[in-house]
């Protein structure tokens, strides 16, 4: 008799599940903008972890920056609307996302866009996601967040004061209504010894 094929108790303790999106707290920033915060939506989020950590295509981005071209501070890999998701945990969270929101948002969430923070020196600079309908709509981003907490900073386009948001394993962070055109978000790098961070980000097809 071999034991091979029976689940072991670790196996079965590490099962990822959705916590209910009821729990999810909104955050009203003003000039039409709003944060839906919900810790702990992913319970049992290593194995999705194990898998982000693995080789499902991460590149390294290049952009011009002056003179120089310079490696983007991230790894990134991107899931067009028809390719399947890398662990099934992400599938589900998205179909709840969308029967959650899809009455607010009016369309489906639909891209994954992924973010691999290696430590401390990875990061995302201060941007708002305004490439195609973000930049004149409103409009969401759903982030699941997976390994090391990291801060998640807003501030207003055109100063004020900045807002943090504490991102951790199984975390949800949904940025909403007017957020990508009148705030600005950023993942600011530290000197903390942190280990990796991926971060998953559902859009509607034609937001970036
Ligand atoms: O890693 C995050 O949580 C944020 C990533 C982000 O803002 C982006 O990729 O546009
Ligand atoms: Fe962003």
């Amino acid at each position: 008799m071999t034991l091979a094929h029976q689940p072991s108790m670790w196996d079965l303790a590490e099962q990822a599940t959705l916590e209910p999106l009821a729990g999810v707290v909104r955050h009203h920033l003003g000039r039409g903008a709003w944060v839906d915060h919900l810790p702990g939506w992913v319970a049992g989020s290593d194995e999705v972890l194990d898998v982000l950590l693995g080789d499902i295509g991460w590149r390294e981005d290049r952009r011009q920056m002056y003179e120089r071209e310079v490696a983007v501070p991230r790894l990134l890999r991107w899931y067009p609307g028809q390719e399947e998701l890398p662990h099934s945990l992400l599938t589900d969270a998205r179909t709840e996302l969308n029967r959650h929101y899809g009455p607010e948002l009016g369309e489906p969430l639909v891209t994954a866009g992924m973010c691999l923070y290696r430590d401390g020196r990875d990061s995302v600079a201060w941007h708002g996601d305004r490439i195609g309908r973000g930049r004149s709509a409103d409009t969401m981003v759903a982030i699941v967040s997976f390994g090391s907490p990291r801060p998640l900073l807003l501030r207003p386009v055109g100063g004020g004061e900045s807002l943090r948001f504490p991102l951790g394993h199984g975390d949800l962070v949904v940025m909403g209504g007017s957020c990508q055109r009148t705030w600005e978000h950023c993942i600011p790098k530290t000197t903390k010894p942190v280990g990796p961070r991926v971060s998953v980000q559902f859009r509607p097809s034609g937001v970036a």
